[in-house]
């Protein structure tokens, strides 16, 4: 029985990625980068790891379901009581029955202990549920909670966080927790009730013997502890070697047409068959210290009970114990040695449980910059549509020196229709950003229907737009789902109307299952124009009054160009409109344009009136629409 718990002791089991795994995980070119963010400071990484405080924060979540607590700790104490009185039975059975040679008190201290395991068997069945209801009850709430809560984190925190450690940090982290609590929390909670009871029994049994094993107990004990602590780090090792290689074949695997494409396949293989190799020396390096660390303890736990055994049988020889309470207190020692197998179990698992509750309760503490203010100011109804930058200056916080927008001031009317004109990086879609407050303006403000937008609700803010993306965002979903993005609770009349509109509806009704039909991940069952026309359709949908639309850049052949464009135009229909312009036409039906260069306004016109001054924005058309105008003139 000692010996089976020796691989427990030898702090084997621990959970997938533990501390700081992800964090240095490496890309396709095989270069680890950090993507810790402005709250995770490096210098307290080593600390946090051995820290268990994070546990702390569990606490909450636990109790909020008193009722399964309660019954949880009522179970186990049942089931510790019981087992602790099976060995005091069996010491009675031995000296009034075997010894006494009475078979009748054998037979009725055999049923007591039937019926007492019995008790036992259903309090450890019980508790081992109502842990697990805990256990999964207080990850889903986690779950849920870290991101519904990442949902509302600013930009500035997805500019620095790499999206696949954020989910692994879901999946990952949540299923180290669950595997912790799950089952080692309900065999953790008995070690100790078990350890703290049989050590009191042993005393209660026998001082003397009692005492001779408190004496020799830490000569073993403490070697045990620190080797297993050490082999600790080499299974943290193990992980964050495992880690590495599923981060790059996440990487690699989502970009398979890249790496084909470059015919890098070779050069991928080989990338990853390195890490595939560090992993294995890593895990089998901590097997083999594993495998010694096990050996080593099997041998001493042996020789310490044979000695026991020895020093027992003497003291039954010199009638210091009778045979009954040696056996009885042979019981309990073993019952200690398995709990404290369990116990030292706890320490790993309890290390990596509180690294992964640290980094999930990290995100639940990250404020977001982008906040509601105290006292929200109301936008007017019915909407004006007018966007007004005053003196706006603007630097992105992950590259605080380099200003990106400077004094940058323009107003639209209701219905006007502006287009944005600038080199590439010359802050564009940034402009749009802020209009929208995903990022706040370093200086000056920006005004939505005349209203600092820092003064309204984001989401009121929000609702005032419809954005139509240069690349535009499709779900794994059917094409309803994903034109009601939007307004989930418009009518398959409002649907069908908004598609109708857009020029979507005529392609869908060929599909078999029309609008029900898949689309697949980001859409890929969909061609460049029915991805635009769809997401036409979804801003229609949301009937904003200001269209924020950044131009597809990548071309389209005419006949899809032309249905994209009149599903633009019915788009833009009666609302206020401000457009990064990649297009001659819309150019010229805008009412005016805003050349934007390194952050600056440094022009504002017609285009024929642009055109006609012959400054930087004649030279900037000239390159961008080269084809166009040479197909116009
Ligand atoms: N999230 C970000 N974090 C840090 N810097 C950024 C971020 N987004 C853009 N930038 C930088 O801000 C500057 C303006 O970028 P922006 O995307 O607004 O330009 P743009 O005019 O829209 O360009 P393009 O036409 O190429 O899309 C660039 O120098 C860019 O590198």
């Amino acid at each position: 029985m000692p010996a089976c718990g020796a691989a427990a002791l030898a702090g084997e089991r621990e959970p997938p990625y533990t501390d700081g795994a992800l964090r240095t995980a490496p890309n396709v070119f095989g270069r680890r980068q950090r993507s810790a963010g402005p709250n995770e400071p490096d210098a307290a990484e080593a600390a946090r790891r051995r820290s268990l405080k994070p546990l702390r924060r569990l606490l909450p979540f636990v109790l909020r379901y008193p009722w399964r607590l309660t019954f949880t700790l009522l179970f186990l104490l049942v089931a510790a009581i019981a087992s602790l009185g099976i060995p005091a039975i069996a010491g009675r059975v031995i000296d009034q029955g075997f010894i006494a040679q009475n078979l009748e008190m054998v037979a009725s201290y055999g049923w007591l202990i039937i019926s007492i395991a019995a008790v036992m068997a259903a309090a450890s069945a019980a508790r081992f549920y109502f842990v697990s209801l805990l256990g999964e009850r207080v990850l889903t709430d986690l779950r849920r909670a870290v991101f519904e809560h990442l949902l509302t984190l600013d930009a500035t925190f997805f500019d620095t966080h790499r999206v696949g450690e954020l989910t692994s940090r879901l999946n990952g982290d949540v299923a180290t927790i669950r595997g912790a609590i799950g089952s080692s929390l309900s065999m953790i909670l008995r070690g100790i009730v078990t350890m703290t009871g049989a050590v009191i029994m042993m005393f209660l049994t026998s001082p003397f013997l009692a005492m001779g094993v408190v004496v020799v107990a830490p000569s073993l004990i403490i070697p045990v502890i620190l080797l297993a602590r050490r082999l600790r780090r080499m299974s943290r090792r193990t992980q964050d070697a495992l880690a590495e290689m599923s981060a790059m074949a996440t990487e690699a695997l989502g970009a398979t047409k890249t790496i084909k494409s470059f015919v890098q396949e070779p050069v991928q293989g080989q990338l990853y068959s390195q890490r595939a190799e560090e992993s294995y020396v890593a895990e089998v390096t901590r097997l083999g210290a594993r495998a010694g660390l096990m050996g080593g303890i099997m041998f001493m736990v042996t020789t310490a009970l044979v000695v026991l055994i020895w020093w027992g049988a003497k003291s039954v020889f010199d009638g210091a114990v009778t045979a009954g309470e040696l056996a009885q207190f042979i019981i309990y020692a073993l019952m200690a040695t398995n709990a404290l197998t369990a116990l030292s179990e706890l320490a790993g698992t309890l290390a990596s449980v509180a690294g992964a509750t640290e980094r999930l309760i990290e995100i639940l503490d990250t404020k977001s910059t982008i906040e509601a203010p105290a006292n929200p100011l109301p936008l007017p109804v019915p909407p004006r549509g007018t966007v007004e930058f005053r003196h706006a200056d603007f630097a992105y916080r992950t590259r605080d020196d380099d200003r990106v927008l400077t004094d940058l001031s323009f107003s639209v009317a209701k219905g006007e229709t502006v287009a944005l004109v600038g080199a590439s990086g010359a802050g564009k879609s940034t402009v749009f950003s802020l209009v929208q407050r995903f990022y706040d303006v370093t200086a000056g403000a920006i005004l939505v229907d005349g209203i600092d937008v820092r003064q309204v609700r984001p989401a009121e803010l929000r609702k005032r737009f419809a954005y139509v993306e240069q690349e535009p965002t499709i779900f794994a979903g059917t094409i309803a789902e994903n034109i009601r993005f939007g307004r989930p609770d418009a009518t398959d009349a409002e649907v069908e109307a908004a598609s109708r509109a857009a020029l979507v509806h005529d392609f869908v009704v060929a599909l078999e299952n029309g609008y029900q039909s898949l689309v697949g991940e980001r859409g890929v069952m969909l061609s460049g124009g029915q991805k635009q026309r769809l997401a036409i359709a979804r801003a229609l949908l949301k009937d904003a009054p200001i269209l924020l639309l950044d131009e597809a850049t990548s071309a389209l052949d005419a006949q899809s160009e032309q249905l994209v464009q009149t599903a633009l135009e019915r788009l833009m229909e009666g609302r206020t409109t401000l457009v990064i312009a990649h297009r001659l036409a819309t150019i010229r039906d805008a009412d005016r344009i805003l050349v934007l260069e390194k952050g600056r306004l440094i022009d504002q016109g017609t285009h024929d009136a642009l055109v006609a001054k012959g400054g930087r924005y004649a030279e900037l058309a000239k390159l961008q629409f080269r084809g166009e105008l040479a197909q116009a003139g």
